[in-house]
């Protein structure tokens, strides 16, 4: 197993806010993690990646409890992808994404190898000089992926990796990371794109996982009435596609 919670509660101020939560994430698998604002999300994400400790129960990534690992071993099993933050924009791209190579020794010339390969495969080849700045949202959002890449972990997380972006580009994000077969567990929002995208999502409400499974089964009209206090029903629905090149 990739990732394996176990019991895992978080309390932030002595406040509990993440109860129990169990949650698994296979090789190669999507997982996306939904639920309201507030139920807890982000905390449950950022005691996976160490910024917080859970009060109570287990995470192991690749077999071992995380936060029995050294910063730099639990850097190279882990890779974040999250909105943009305010230390990245004073970079340039490629120093951006240099940034993944922080738990490894540093070898300039294979990095920077890295570092293009990476580009490369998100579709900003040759973007290392520009400023990242001022790159487009959603080129951002690959140039934090093509980070994640170089940090070579077998295990992605996404903090809501497309929140801010339109249509078309949170569709080619969802794609490139799926395309890319790594182990990830990705916060969403948008429930449709959730089911069409993961293989299995858990839905997280008021700090508990409340079900866990393939979307068909765990997003039924009940359960998104008991958690989000909305009514939902099916149709036949819109179905948008990526259109190669530009529209
Ligand atoms: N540093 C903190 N100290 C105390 N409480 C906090 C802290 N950070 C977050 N919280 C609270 O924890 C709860 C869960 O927040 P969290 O950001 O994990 O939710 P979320 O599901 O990711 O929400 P959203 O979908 O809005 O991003 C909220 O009630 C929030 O106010």
């Amino acid at each position: 197993m990739m990732l394996d919670l176990r019991g895992v509660s978080v309390r932030l101020d002595s406040r509990p806010i993440v109860h129990e939560a169990d949650l698994l994430v296979d090789a190669g698998e999507f997982v996306a993690l939904v639920g309201p604002n507030g139920c807890g999300k982000s905390t449950l994400l950022r005691t996976i990646y160490r910024a917080l400790r859970p009060s109570a129960g287990l995470i192991s990534v690749d077999g071992d409890d995380v936060h029995g690992l050294s910063w730099p071993e639990s850097a190279r099993r882990t890779a974040v992808v999250a909105q943009e933050t305010p230390s990245e924009l004073d970079f340039t791209v490629g120093e951006v994404v240099l940034m993944g190579r922080t738990p490894y020794e540093r070898v300039p010339a294979a990095d920077e190898e890295r570092c293009a390969r990476a580009l490369d495969r998100v579709g900003l080849a040759g973007a290392e000089e520009r400023v990242y700045a001022t790159l487009s949202g959603g080129e951002k959002q690959r140039a934090l992926i093509a980070r994640a890449l170089v940090q070579e972990t077998r295990l992605f997380l996404l903090d809501e990796p497309t929140s801010h972006l339109d249509i078309r580009h949170q569709l080619e994000i969802l794609h490139l990371v799926r395309e890319l077969g790594v182990a990830t567990l990705a916060v969403l929002h948008d429930l449709n794109q959730a089911a069409a995208f993961c293989d299995r999502l858990y839905v997280m409400s008021a700090g508990r996982i409340l079900a866990g499974g393939p979307p068909g089964q765990v997003l039924t009209p009940g359960l998104i009435s008991e958690v989000y206090g909305v009514r939902a029903v099916q149709r036949t629905q819109l179905v948008f596609e990526r259109l190669k090149g530009e529209p």
